[in-house]
């Protein structure tokens, strides 16, 4: 078995136990764990400075980011959300103005209405808040398994990037292949993780 495809294996296993673990939090641990997530941000010079933000629409068990996105609106910043594109494991970052333009799109997220799609280069975005199943300190990351992030991370040159983590999420070791992006720092409500040589 190649090294790739090992990864593959026990990311899909380290997904597994770690997707039904977070499906069965409390509502209230996941909103309380988001507020002190959000807290954090709102604070950190990277997010202060940022004028362009890639966020992402939640799913119900993820860090939720609504707020976030407010908070973000309230302070001039452009807010870009994936917009994935025909071909799976692919995204693009599309601007968002309001709750309203948005619609339930594929998997159940939340994506921009068509209608009025506009996209913010990849290599004009200043930070880039990470979703993800699993991170360890390093700022190796598990996603939901289709190599959106990886290939989009790939073209945000000069962003920093952010996963944001329950604390359910935090494992002592994510096995990466060769295409993985790792993180800049991960926040979770207690603390954020500066994780090696990344843009920091
Ligand atoms: N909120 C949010 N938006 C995001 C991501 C994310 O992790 N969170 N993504 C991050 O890359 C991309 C979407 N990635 C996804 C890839 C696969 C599945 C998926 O296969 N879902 C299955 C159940 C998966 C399982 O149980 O293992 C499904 O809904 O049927 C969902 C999202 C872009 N947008
Ligand atoms: N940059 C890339 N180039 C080519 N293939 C890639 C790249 N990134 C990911 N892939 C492929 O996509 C698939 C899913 O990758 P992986 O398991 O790392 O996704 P993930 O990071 O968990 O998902 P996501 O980013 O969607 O949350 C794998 O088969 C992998 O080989």
């Amino acid at each position: 078995m190649n090294l790739a495809n090992d990864a593959g294996s026990k990311k899909k296993e380290l997904r597994q136990k770690i997707l039904s673990l977070r499906r069965s939090l409390p509502r209230e641990t996941i909103r309380a764990e988001s507020e002190a997530i959000a807290g954090r941000l709102y604070n950190w010079p990277e997010y202060v400075q940022a004028r362009t933000v890639m966020l992402f629409l939640s799913m119900p068990d993820e860090v939720q980011t609504r707020p976030l996105i407010e908070h973000a609106w309230q302070q001039d910043k452009t807010v870009c959300v994936p917009y994935p594109g025909e071909v799976y494991g692919y995204m693009q970052a599309a601007v968002i103005h309001n709750f309203a333009e948005l619609s339930a799109g594929k998997f159940g997220i939340l994506v921009p209405d068509e209608r009025t799609l506009s996209f913010v280069a990849p290599e004009e975005i200043d930070l880039v808040i990470v979703p993800g199943v699993a991170f360890d300190a390093l700022g190796r990351r598990c996603g939901m398994g289709a190599g959106y992030y990886d290939r989009f991370l790939q073209k945000t040159s000069h962003a920093v990037t952010a996963g944001v983590a329950l604390s359910c999420q935090m494992v002592s070791e994510v096995v990466c292949a060769e295409h993985d992006q790792t993180v800049d720092c991960i926040v979770t409500k207690d603390q954020l993780i500066k994780c090696g040589e990344g843009k920091m």
